[in-house]
């Protein structure tokens, strides 16, 4: 397919985000074809597909775990296609992950501590209590950020938990802070809200959105939560089959004949008509069921 950057008009301002012509296999498998979209600053952007369409691998692929076999991406302006992930981390690339990945034998606060080690110059069990030479002002500074990021996503009754011990919605909402205790540009949520209840799911859409108005940082998600995705994001990008059947805005996306015949070869095509529909009429409660 060919592949033209997006997303980046005349008017529009330079993507934070540009990802361009990204081709991944597996052995004999293309999980990524020709992949091309950007992430302008400040935006929600999400990445749907019927499964297998190749989210994970476009997801692994900008967050460098995995190395294209063709194509760029940018950041910044700054190509990274060969960048390792750890450094891409740093230079701010946070992202959650689809199968929780906290320490769940430890606390919620140890594992959003963990967040801070993308940034300080030590290594992990330094970062943790604050010993070698991770220094005194730095340290201080993560605290606030901490406490600040506990406070935003209403944690501080569960800090010292271990985070085995709370509900599926509470440990997402962990991964997100975690995340964000990397002060990211850009952050990447994988499903944020799979598996949760509908309640779960609205607290999370709220802490997006407040996440993008409060700390000013651009959301990159994948979800499979039609209503959420047609309620939150600014920009819809469509895979599948590892190729961007459509993007652009929900509305754009949901008339297109392409997307509803994607989806209807998924055999998932009931819930997503029904949540399609009701996103059409305006009946776009988050995560409505
Ligand atoms: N590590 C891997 N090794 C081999 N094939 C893989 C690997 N990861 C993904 N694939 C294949 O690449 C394709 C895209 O998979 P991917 O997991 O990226 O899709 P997805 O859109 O995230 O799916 P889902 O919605 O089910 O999570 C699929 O055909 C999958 O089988």
């Amino acid at each position: 397919m060919e592949t033209t950057p997006t997303g980046a008009g005349p008017q529009a301002a330079a993507p934070l985000l540009q990802v361009d012509g990204v081709t991944l296999a597996f052995g004999g498998v293309r999980a990524l074809s020709g992949v091309g979209f950007g992430v302008q600053p400040g935006s929600i952007t999400a990445v749907i597909g019927p499964n297998g369409a190749g989210k994970t691998s476009l997801f692994n692929t900008i967050s460098g775990f995995y190395r294209p076999t063709g194509g760029s991406i940018r950041f910044e302006g700054n190509d990274i296609t060969r960048v390792p992930a750890p450094q891409r981390a740093r230079m701010g690339l946070g992202r959650s992950f689809q199968n929780i990945a906290l320490f769940r034998g430890m606390t919620v606060l140890d594992n959003i501590k963990l967040g801070r080690h993308a940034h300080l110059q030590t290594n992990v069990f330094d970062a943790l209590f604050y010993l070698g030479r991770a220094r005194r002002e730095e340290a201080e500074l993560r605290r606030d950020i901490e406490e600040r990021i506990i406070d935003f996503l209403e944690i501080d009754h569960i800090r010292h938990a271990p985070v085995s011990a709370l509900s599926y919605g509470l440990q997402k909402r962990v991964e997100m802070a975690r995340a964000l205790a990397m002060q990211p540009r850009i952050l990447m949520l994988d499903e944020p809200v799979a598996g949760m209840n509908r309640e779960e799911t609205e607290d999370m859409a709220r802490f997006i959105l407040d996440v993008r108005a409060e700390w000013g940082v651009t959301v990159l998600m994948v979800e499979h939560d039609m209503g959420m995705v047609m309620d939150l994001s600014d920009h819809v990008v469509v895979l599948n089959f590892g190729q961007v059947i459509a993007q652009g805005t929900p509305a754009l996306v949901q008339a297109d004949p392409e997307v509803n015949r994607a989806y209807l070869g998924s055999g998932d095509v009931g819930e997503l008509r029904r949540k399609l529909q009701a996103a059409a009429r305006g009946n776009t409660a988050v995560g409505a069921a």
